[in-house]
């Protein structure tokens, strides 16, 4: 018998955000280059700075707050160290935070992984992770059941954007569907019943024009779908309706380095943040 949730599942909480502070996720994501443009070294104490800035600039304002895992790795433990207080940070103040690690494994390792960002107590625990299903989806059963189990959530990588992905998310299975569009099946099957939203979500890239139409992969999942490539990726919030269609209300739009290159003035991100924030709610509404 599976456990009750014990507070209010990630998915009616990032609705919450969504509806309350707007459709946007902030990605952190520490570029040599944006720390050098920032006046910060390409060290320790530069990524400390320019992501205690971000926090202290967004996270009591914007819905979702998306660090990224591998600018943080890079500096060893001292940089996670720097990741684990951002994320308490962020989600002290009121952010949503979806660490973006990409996990993926198999079921008995994916558990450890599980418990690292979505169990109470550990130090990375996030409201959800970013999870990679190429060694099945079966295989990613541990971490949705501990986000289940927490209250968190859990996306999966479907239709990315970048260009590189289309050779294992278009491939066809024997049963003629692509890859992509069975990812999202399955999610539509954790999230069946839940309101507002589920819990699972899906990574679908803002860039990707009519490719899910094309593919024929639906994807209204009842749960998010987070749209990256909006600015550097050269995707803009006028594409999204093209790409999601009347899922639009179920998108999660997440940019980077797109408001990043603002700073490091806190009232310039937050302007930005604003501003990107206003103009993806009139394309998704
Ligand atoms: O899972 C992700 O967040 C992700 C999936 C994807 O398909 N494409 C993608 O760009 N991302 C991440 O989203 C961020 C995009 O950053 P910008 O291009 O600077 O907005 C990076 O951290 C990527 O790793």
């Amino acid at each position: 018998m599976s456990r009750a949730p014990a507070r209010e599942p990630f998915g009616a909480r990032l609705r919450a955000a969504m509806d309350a502070r707007g459709p946007l996720c902030v990605g952190i994501d520490p570029h040599p280059s944006l720390l050098a443009s920032w006046g910060l070294a390409d060290d320790v104490g530069g990524l400390e700075t320019f992501t205690r800035t971000v926090v202290e600039a967004l996270a009591d304002r914007v819905a979702v707050l998306k660090p990224q895992s591998a600018f943080f790795e890079r500096f060893g433990s001292r940089g996670v160290a720097v990741l684990e207080r951002a994320v308490a940070e962020a989600r002290g103040a009121g952010a949503l935070v979806i660490t973006d690690a990409k996990r993926g494994d198999i079921g008995s390792t994916m558990a450890a992984y599980a418990a690292a960002y979505l169990e109470k107590g550990s130090p990375l625990f996030s409201d959800a992770v970013t999870v990679s299903p190429y060694l099945g989806l079966g295989a990613l059963r541990p971490a949705l059941e501990t986000a289940r189990d927490n209250g968190c959530g859990v996306f999966v990588l479907a239709l990315t954007s970048n260009p590189e992905g289309a050779e294992v998310q278009h491939a066809r299975g024997e049963d003629g569907r692509a890859v992509a569009a069975a990812v999202l099946e399955q999610l539509r099957a954790e999230n069946a019943g839940a309101e507002p939203f589920g819990s699972f979500g899906a990574v679908v890239g803002a860039t990707l024009g009519d490719v899910p139409e094309r593919l024929g992969a639906p994807l209204a999942i009842n749960g998010p779908l987070l749209a990256p490539g909006i600015g550097a990726q050269g995707a803009a919030a006028e594409d999204l309706p093209r790409v999601f269609g009347t899922a639009a209300s179920h998108v999660l739009p997440s940019v980077s380095r797109g408001v990043l290159r603002h700073g490091p003035g806190v009232e310039a991100l937050r302007a930005a943040a604003a501003t990107q924030a206003e103009e993806l709610a009139r394309f998704l509404s």
